[in-house]
């Protein structure tokens, strides 16, 4: 195949240089053997030449853009060619972790989808001769072609092409190395504060196999967050930006920052982990928002707290006016002076304002503690998509982690353990607490089970007795309430009294003496 594959590209060169000369000496043709000639040699040439090129740019018109489609085939194209090209070259990526091979410039590969058979060549091409360098020539154009029978045109331009598309994203999406984005303060150029993204390589173990949690709810926020990601055409035709809000709550240790690396770990998205008192105000917090990929969550962590900036900043000031201070930070210093904070409605916008809609595929996640005292119109429905509780560590929550910290499905203990689990509300953290007691040359699971039911009964009893102190003080003050009313009611009644007994005399005595005082 390959070698009529260079027969006809033989003969469409053979063409090329015959149409050349055609075009040198054209002017010495009569007009109408012109037409004749140009109608007659397009036929020809596309009898014999029945191939089409399509070529795939690494840039795109806009300016120093890559072009997803040349990184989609490239990534295609990587596993066939280290299988068929002869000359390969490495790309390393994922931080020196592991390579792209993909065919070298100059090679050519063949491919077949549904019998249908494409040539794929990768070309370098550079308009002024090259010079040794290290790095490569800034004019250096570099595309891909590829080339197809005509009668296939509409398969390859319909189907194939999506088909190399998804193939390529689904390979660059598997072996991205996800990252974990904070936005931390720091100094611009000019000496002006500002928050910037640093990230780390993502590489939280938590999964939605591992969160302690009820099977069912589980369940319901993994398809939630399935039907969240493949509907990017549903949202584009309900006109909403493609982005969901995520409200989790509950007391601390119940698995809300567990939850949101599992939910990041399921979608196979990097995780921006906003601290909002860093940021410097509403325009910092945009260019922030602008800067965020998609295929993200956005967490906002202890919102209750987050938000009420004031008494942090106040502490900072004060830290940075005990500093021997340089003029660099001085003027950060004024600048910050000049602050405005990160308001409510700031945040707002920052979740679903107009800017939030550039970019897509992204979740937004809030945690906290409080959830009585977060503002009405931060939670309110469409805002936040879904909330979801994280709650005390229940007989079927312990199961899970009794599966991930011992290794078992059962045990005779479970029962009692799920009992004292009912009637005591200790978190997920402190069931795993005393789970991961157990060495690692201990075998007994029975041990750490029974450790676990004695902590459990001592949580009881503790809890037992703080509500008999609180109902105790309750009863107290009730008590000390109850005895305030009733002396108040007396020296109520005995003031009454004595006006009355006042008013008598007085009576009487203008009845004796016939004056008033
Ligand atoms: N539901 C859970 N499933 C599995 N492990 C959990 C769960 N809840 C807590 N843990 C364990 O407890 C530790 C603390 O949990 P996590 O940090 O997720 O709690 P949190 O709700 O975010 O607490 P905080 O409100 O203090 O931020 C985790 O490292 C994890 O090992
Ligand atoms: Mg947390």
């Amino acid at each position: 195949m390959m070698m009529k594959g260079e027969m006809w590209s033989n003969l469409g060169s053979t063409m090329a240089a015959i149409m050349f000369i055609y075009a040198m000496f054209r002017q010495y043709f009569p007009p109408q053997l012109q037409d004749y000639i140009s109608r007659y040699s397009k036929k020809l040439s596309n009898l014999m030449y029945p191939y089409v090129h399509i070529t795939f740019d690494e840039f795109t018109a806009e300016w120093m853009k890559r072009s997803e489609a040349f990184l989609a085939i490239q990534n295609y194209l990587s596993g066939r060619s280290s299988a068929y090209a002869k000359r390969l070259k490495a790309d390393d990526v994922q931080d020196s972790q592991s390579f792209v091979l993909s065919m070298d410039y100059g090679e050519e590969i063949t491919d077949e989808f549904n019998g249908v058979k494409v040539w794929w060549a990768a070309t370098v091409r550079s308009s002024k001769p090259q010079q040794f360098s290290s790095y490569p020539a800034s004019d250096e154009r570099r595309f891909y072609v590829l080339k197809f029978h005509k009668r296939d045109r509409d398969f390859i331009t319909g189907t194939y092409l999506i088909h190399v598309l998804n193939q390529g994203k689904a390979i660059a999406a598997d072996k991205r190395q996800r990252k974990l984005y904070s936005n931390s303060a720091g100094h611009g150029w000019s000496g002006f504060r500002s928050t910037r993204w640093t990230h780390v390589d993502f590489e939280h173990p938590a999964t939605f196999d591992t969160l302690a949690m009820d099977a069912k709810r589980k369940q319901e926020i993994k398809k939630d967050l399935i039907k969240f990601s493949k509907r990017k055409e549903y949202y584009a035709k309900i006109g909403k930006a493609w982005k969901r809000g995520y409200l989790l709550y509950g007391p601390p240790g119940t698995g809300k920052s567990t939850m949101i690396a599992a939910m990041a770990n399921f979608l196979n998205y990097d995780v921006y982990d906003l601290e909002l008192t860093t940021v410097k105000n509403n325009v910092e917090l945009r260019r922030l928002l602008i800067e965020i990929s998609n295929k993200s969550i956005i967490v906002i962590e202890d919102i209750d707290c987050s938000l009420d900036l004031t008494g942090q900043r106040e502490k900072n000031k004060k830290k940075d006016e005990n500093e021997e201070m340089d003029p660099v930070s001085k003027r950060a210093k004024e600048e910050e002076k000049k602050d405005s904070e990160v308001t409510l409605s700031g945040l707002l916008n920052f979740i679903d304002g107009l800017w939030s809609a550039c970019g897509g595929e992204r979740i937004i996640v809030f945690t906290t503690n409080h959830v009585e005292k977060l503002d009405p119109a931060l939670i309110r429905r469409g805002r936040m998509d879904k909330r979801i509780e994280m709650s005390y560590c229940r007989l079927e929550a312990f199961k899970v982690l009794a599966k991930n910290y011992l290794g078992i499905d059962t045990h005779p203990l479970f029962g009692e353990i799920g009992r004292l689990l009912e009637e005591t509300d200790v978190t997920p953290a402190d069931v795993a607490e005393n789970l991961m007691l157990k060495s690692d040359d201990e075998e007994e699971d029975e041990t750490c089970l029974k450790n676990l039911i004695e902590a459990l009964k001592a949580a009881k009893e503790e809890a037992r007795k703080k509500a008999e102190e609180e109902a105790l003080l309750k009863a107290e003050k009730e008590q000390k309430e109850k005895e305030q009313a009733e002396k108040e009611e007396k020296e109520k009644d005995q003031s009454v009294k004595e006006d009355v007994k006042q008013g008598a005399t007085s009576a009487k005595e203008v009845k004796e003496n016939g004056f008033i005082h």
